[in-house]
């Protein structure tokens, strides 16, 4: 069998060696490699790339944005940075969602989700198209991280002799309310408005737990409809999985850790007792669906593997 020739562009960063990793024991790819010297020069990298099946960016945005240019048109990329997620010639890697499935095996420029980004859209988007939300809906949105997400600068700062307090408390972040995940967010959801959003980085190292509350009295539905229709749309797929109206919590905990290591991402559904107001909640690793296990699923599915393989399930 001939083997998928993969290059992974910033394999020494974060996501770029979780990828590697979940790649190295699998038969089908041969793994194509640049040397030290030439790993940030863009022609030596589009040269490598333009020699592969499928290469993944793993890299600061405008490391990304320069190597587009220089890439044959049918070279398979999945970019894993914000560059390109709104982009109108790249198709969004979120393969649950309407017909993405069937676009990946054809796709040669596929846009890996932001990780707070993914745990908005994967409950927010299914509703918006089935109309329970309308358009109009101004949402809010909060999201836990560890630390990793913010490659390997805030992992060096966070395992590093403690020196500043701060890092010991979660601290959020972007409140700017400008952060770079918004134009995903109301793109990909069809919303007409970006979520009133804020991200907190805490003291661990990786899991991510995105919250969206919504106002069920104001909006007219019921819990149970709102919970039926996730459960419905994701009904059969692999990688993410709905937990039945208020179940999945650990007596009424949900740390945000629980999924670190796992490529899979949970929804759960809670509502108050009188079903005036839910918190919908995403619970996944952001190095696992919010990121590398993302681009991993991706990759199979654009080369017509089994969708899980190499994933942590
Ligand atoms: N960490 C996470 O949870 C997530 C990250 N992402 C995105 O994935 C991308 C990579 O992030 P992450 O792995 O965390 O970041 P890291 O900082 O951990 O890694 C980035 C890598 O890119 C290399 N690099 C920097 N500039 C260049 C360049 N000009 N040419 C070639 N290589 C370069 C870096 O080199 P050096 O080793 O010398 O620093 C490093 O190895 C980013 O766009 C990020 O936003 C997306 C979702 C989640
Ligand atoms: C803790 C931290 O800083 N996290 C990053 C998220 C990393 C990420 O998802 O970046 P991409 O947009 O490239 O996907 C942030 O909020 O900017």
């Amino acid at each position: 069998m001939a083997k998928y020739k993969i290059f992974v562009d910033g394999s020494a960063g974060t996501t770029g060696l979780r990828i590697a990793d979940r790649l190295a024991a699998r038969p089908e790819f041969t793994i194509l490699t640049i040397s030290e010297a030439d790993r940030k020069d863009v022609h030596a990298r589009a040269a490598v790339i333009n020699e592969s099946d499928l290469s993944f960016l793993c890299l600061p945005d405008d490391a990304a944005r320069e190597v587009v240019p220089l890439l044959r048109p049918d070279v398979r990329v999945l970019d894993t940075s914000t560059a390109h997620r709104t982009s109108p010639d790249w198709l969004y890697g979120l393969p649950e969602l309407g017909t993405t499935r069937e676009k990946l095996p054809a796709a040669t420029r596929v846009a890996v989700p932001g990780c707070h980004a993914t745990g908005f859209i994967a409950p927010v988007a299914p509703l918006v198209e089935k109309g329970l939300i309308p358009k109009t809906a101004q949402l809010c949105c909060y999201s836990l991280t560890g630390y990793s997400g913010g490659g390997k600068k805030m992992i060096a700062q966070y395992e590093a002799p403690r020196e500043d307090a701060a890092l010991n408390a979660p601290r959020p972040y972007g409140l700017a309310l400008h952060h770079k995940h918004l134009p995903e967010m109301k793109a990909i959801t069809g919303l007409d408005t970006a979520p009133n959003f804020v991200p907190i980085v805490a003291d661990y190292y990786a899991g991510m737990e995105t919250m969206i509350p919504l106002d069920l009295a104001a909006l007219g539905l019921t819990a149970d409809q709102v919970a039926e229709t996730l459960a419905s749309y994701y009904a059969g797929a692999k990688m993410i999985a709905v937990h039945p109206l208020c179940e999945g919590t650990d007596g009424g905990f949900l740390a945000a850790n629980k999924l670190a290591g796992s490529d899979r991402l949970e929804i759960f559904c809670l509502a108050n007792p009188d079903g005036t107001q839910m918190q919908l909640i995403s619970l996944f690793d952001n190095l696992g669906k919010g990121s590398s296990g993302a681009a991993v699923q991706c990759m199979n599915l654009m080369l017509g593997l089994d969708e899980c393989a190499g994933l942590a399930l």
